[in-house]
């Protein structure tokens, strides 16, 4: 039985064929991004106020006009037919379920209209994003953004921190690149005629600029979040723009190896926004603990990714309603331990930087008596 985020993952890789683990595990170059996301948050310390709780938290959340019933999203990840059969229908279906938004890969190996359509018909109702890369060829981008109206979803994020694909040398190694015959990305598929779903068709171009940006503005009145802005001085540009959000993702270190971890970003990202617009943040969010760190310093929710993974890949839909389910208890006792009773009262000063560093463990020189603790050494 799974009862941490990081069961999943345990779990998962008893099952999954190791090229699969790889590609869902793996990040950019050395990895160092994708270790400094998890160890951010172990880092940083809650300091609970008392007496001032109530009997019953309050987890729901609107982010710009999407109404959700936890302040975590599902962060877009590729492939979900490589770990699950349903694919993204049954991550979908368990989204809906515990009312969390989903956003969509654009390289999703279900079509969103599709993923929508399961939805509806599952009873549960809960609103979900479209992520999108931006195609040179900005005739196939609007095509793609149409899909995503016609699916019914509520906002697009698009992601603009892949000029090019990421170094996973990881998949390098296990010459991962391509989906196994009879996967494909479902959304590509007939954008121009005959156009058959390959994972090549998404271009990475290092050519987008703010204009796409203005661009887009112009051809869908759906709110627009751009994810993989990192530098503060580009949040401010995406304000100016008329950016509706922010995702503050380093893409689970995928893409630019040696990048901060979000969560050391988010200050300054949240100080350069002024409240104009909300942040979200994905990396590394595992805990409950973690979710309202993030929140406590201003981010409006937090997204997960890699956990989805191996969630759908240890157990379905059932897997994914059991880490989410996981994840509402965590976060809703960490509200309660907390003295919080909604979203609002999570403020900073619920968290602190260590004022010691790190506390350094008993220093014992060899051979001495170290029975009372003391640092001899
Ligand atoms: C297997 C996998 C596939 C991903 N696919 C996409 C994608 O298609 N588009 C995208 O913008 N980000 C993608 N990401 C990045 C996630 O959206 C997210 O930023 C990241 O996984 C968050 O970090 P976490 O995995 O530590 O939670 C992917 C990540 C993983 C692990
Ligand atoms: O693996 C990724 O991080 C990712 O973003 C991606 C994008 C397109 C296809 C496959 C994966």
């Amino acid at each position: 039985m799974q009862y941490t985020a990081h069961d999943f993952e345990t779990a998962a890789r008893a099952e999954l064929d190791p090229v699969y683990a790889d590609f869902i595990a793996g990040g950019a170059r050395d990895e160092i991004t994708v270790r400094a996301n998890e160890a951010a948050f172990g880092r940083l310390q809650l300091l609970p106020r008392v007496l001032r709780g109530s009997a019953v938290r309050d987890l729901d959340v609107t982010l710009l006009g999407s109404r959700a019933r936890m302040p975590v999203l599902l962060s877009p990840t590729a492939f979900h037919k490589l770990v699950d059969p349903e694919g993204e229908v049954a991550t979908a279906r368990a989204a809906a379920a515990a009312g969390a938004i989903m956003i969509v890969s654009m390289a999703s190996t279900v079509a969103v209209g599709e993923i929508a359509d399961a939805v509806r018909a599952s009873g549960d109702d809960a609103p979900l994003w479209f992520q999108l890369y931006i195609q040179p060829d900005l005739e196939i981008t609007e095509a793609l953004v149409r899909r995503a109206a016609d699916a019914g979803c509520t906002a697009l994020v698009v992601t603009v921190d892949s000029a090019v694909l990421g170094a996973g040398e990881r998949n390098r190694r296990n010459g991962f690149h391509d989906l196994p015959p009879g996967l494909r990305c479902e959304n590509l598929v007939d954008l121009r005629d005959g156009e058959r779903g390959h994972v090549r068709q998404i271009a990475m171009s290092a050519e987008l600029n703010w204009e796409h940006i203005d661009w887009l503005r112009g051809v869908t009145d759906l709110p627009v979040l751009l994810k993989g802005v990192l530098h503060p001085e580009d949040a401010r540009l995406a304000v100016r723009h008329g950016v509706d959000g922010l995702l503050l993702s380093n893409h689970g270190g995928r893409q630019l190896d040696t990048v901060p971890a979000t969560l050391e970003l988010l200050p300054e990202i949240v100080a350069a926004v002024a409240g104009r617009i909300p942040v979200v943040l994905d990396g590394g969010v595992r805990r409950g603990t973690d979710a309202v760190k993030a929140l406590a310093l201003g981010a409006s929710a937090v997204g997960i990714g890699r956990p989805v993974m191996w969630a759908l890949a240890e157990g379905g839909e059932k897997g994914v309603r059991r880490l989410l389910e996981l994840l509402r208890e965590e976060l809703d006792d960490t509200l309660a331990l907390c003295g919080a009773s909604g979203l609002a009262d999570l403020t900073p000063e619920l968290v602190r930087v260590p004022a010691w560093g790190p506390v350094p463990g008993p220093v014992v020189a060899p051979g001495a008596d170290h029975r009372f603790g003391g640092v001899i050494a």
